[in-house]
């Protein structure tokens, strides 16, 4: 059975405007404090606010049912939108849970977006919002310091995660399956209330190659991009097989461990042919590198692909939109395993933790199909019975050979990403 919420406030078809604007202020900046939606990378991208309309869903047919109430409720739409490019005009702010039949997926259709992109920036109106008005919104004022940060364990402590790493490798020795991303989550609460347009403005700031997301309280920036779709054109950056941040000549002699290591390289083919296996079908054609590249971030190193692809012109395949896409390739082994229903019963059994959205699909997509969707990583929900509290996640691959103490040490460099952005 699915299960789902929706709100829709404007009982006649709302009016939708995108009207170019010359110049806007660094899209970030232009953020409230409550309700804050982004996806934005080296100041480009898409920020909103506001609820026009929202759809809560989870079950067996959650993304089919979300895909149909977007095309259903956009359009219903009266839209204005000459620009006409992706990200103009009609646009939803999705975060997936990691299992879209147990966890709630939310979607946000924002009453206001200002998007930038190769330069050209926009507003988007849902009803009578000026677009002037929009942009000239007076700067938010300074947010209260923190305070005191208190870190405490959140599912399982670090011997216990160690131990179900160890048991987890031991699954693998076994033949059960070939790899298993094992998350840990941990919690902070700080003397303040956390502002999540400050927290944003850090993360894009120490990750300009990353996404800097934000959906319902789910905050991150991730270097992973798990399916952009612009017209037929398929893209993705795949990454697993991860080496810590050195200083000097050491980083140098870290990088090239990381590209010459046989149990990385491994770990990241199972998470480029999960993605490939899963894409294959809806393509004409599709490109991935046979070796992977460094993606160099502040605070650890992946192994990268960019996997490329256009999608059939007829058919079936050729007709799934993106939100169909998203949920054949996901979820992927750089956040699951191999075989993906083996790993998914172990890290159930393993993790003990209700990774709600992280993990998950999350990013946009407009009225004309194009979007883009990562992976929620490096992220924290915000709590929402304590505005001063929130959860951050991180996981780790697990293959043969997999250390416990490595990989809690790449746990830590992981959660550190988010750490840096309250910590100032
Ligand atoms: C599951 C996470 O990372 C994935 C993405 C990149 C590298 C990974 C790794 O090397 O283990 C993970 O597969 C996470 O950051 O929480």
């Amino acid at each position: 059975m699915t299960a789902a919420a929706v709100t829709s406030p404007d009982a006649a078809a709302p009016v939708v405007t995108t009207t170019p604007v010359p110049a806007a202020p660094p899209l970030l900046d232009l953020l409230p404090a409550a309700g804050a939606l982004s996806w934005v990378r080296r100041g480009e991208g898409l920020v909103g606010w506001g609820e026009a309309a929202r759809l809560e869903v989870s079950g067996p047919g959650a993304l089919a049912e979300a895909a149909a109430w977007w095309d259903g409720y956009s359009g219903g739409l009266a839209v204005d939108d000459r620009l006409a490019v992706p990200g103009s005009g009609p646009v939803v702010f999705a975060s997936i849970a990691f299992d879209p039949v147990a966890g709630t997926s939310v979607f946000v259709v924002p009453r206001v977006v200002v998007g930038r992109r190769d330069g050209v920036a926009w507003v988007t109106t849902v009803g009578d919002a000026d677009p002037a008005e929009v942009l000239a919104a007076p700067p938010a004022p300074p947010p209260a310091p923190l305070g005191r940060l208190r870190y405490a364990d959140g599912a399982l402590d670090p011997a216990s995660w160690c131990s179900a790493v160890e048991a987890a490798v031991q699954r693998i020795d076994a033949g059960d399956l070939a790899k298993v991303v094992l998350a840990r989550d941990l919690l902070v609460t700080a003397d303040a209330p956390l502002d999540p347009r400050r927290l944003l403005a850090r993360l894009a700031a120490r990750f300009p190659d990353c996404w800097t997301f934000a959906v319902d309280g789910l905050l991150g920036a991730t270097p992973e991009l798990l399916l952009r779709r612009t017209g037929r054109e398929l893209s993705a950056r795949v990454l697993a097989g991860t080496a810590p941040r050195g200083a000097g000549a050491d980083d140098d002699r870290l990088a090239a461990a990381l590209l010459a290591s046989a149990k990385d390289r491994a770990e990241h083919a199972l998470a480029v042919d999960s993605l490939v296996a899963a894409l294959e079908p809806y393509c004409a054609r599709l490109t991935a590198p046979q070796e992977p590249e460094l993606l160099t971030l502040a605070n650890v190193r992946h192994l990268a692909t960019a996997v490329t692809g256009t999608q059939w012109r007829g058919g079936p395949h050729g007709r799934a939109g993106l939100l169909e896409l998203v949920g054949a390739v996901h979820p992927t082994a750089a956040v699951c395993g191999t075989p993906t229903a083996a790993a998914a019963t172990v890290l159930d059994e393993l993790e003990s933790l209700d990774r709600g959205r992280y993990a998950g699909p999350v990013g946009w997509l407009d009225a004309r199909g194009d979007g883009e969707f990562g992976l929620a990583l490096r992220c924290a929900q915000l709590s929402e019975e304590d505005p001063a509290s929130a959860r951050l996640f991180a996981g780790c691959g697990i293959v043969a050979g997999s250390d416990p103490a490595t990989e809690l040490a790449e746990t830590q460099a992981k959660f550190a990403a988010f750490q840096a952005a309250l910590e100032g």
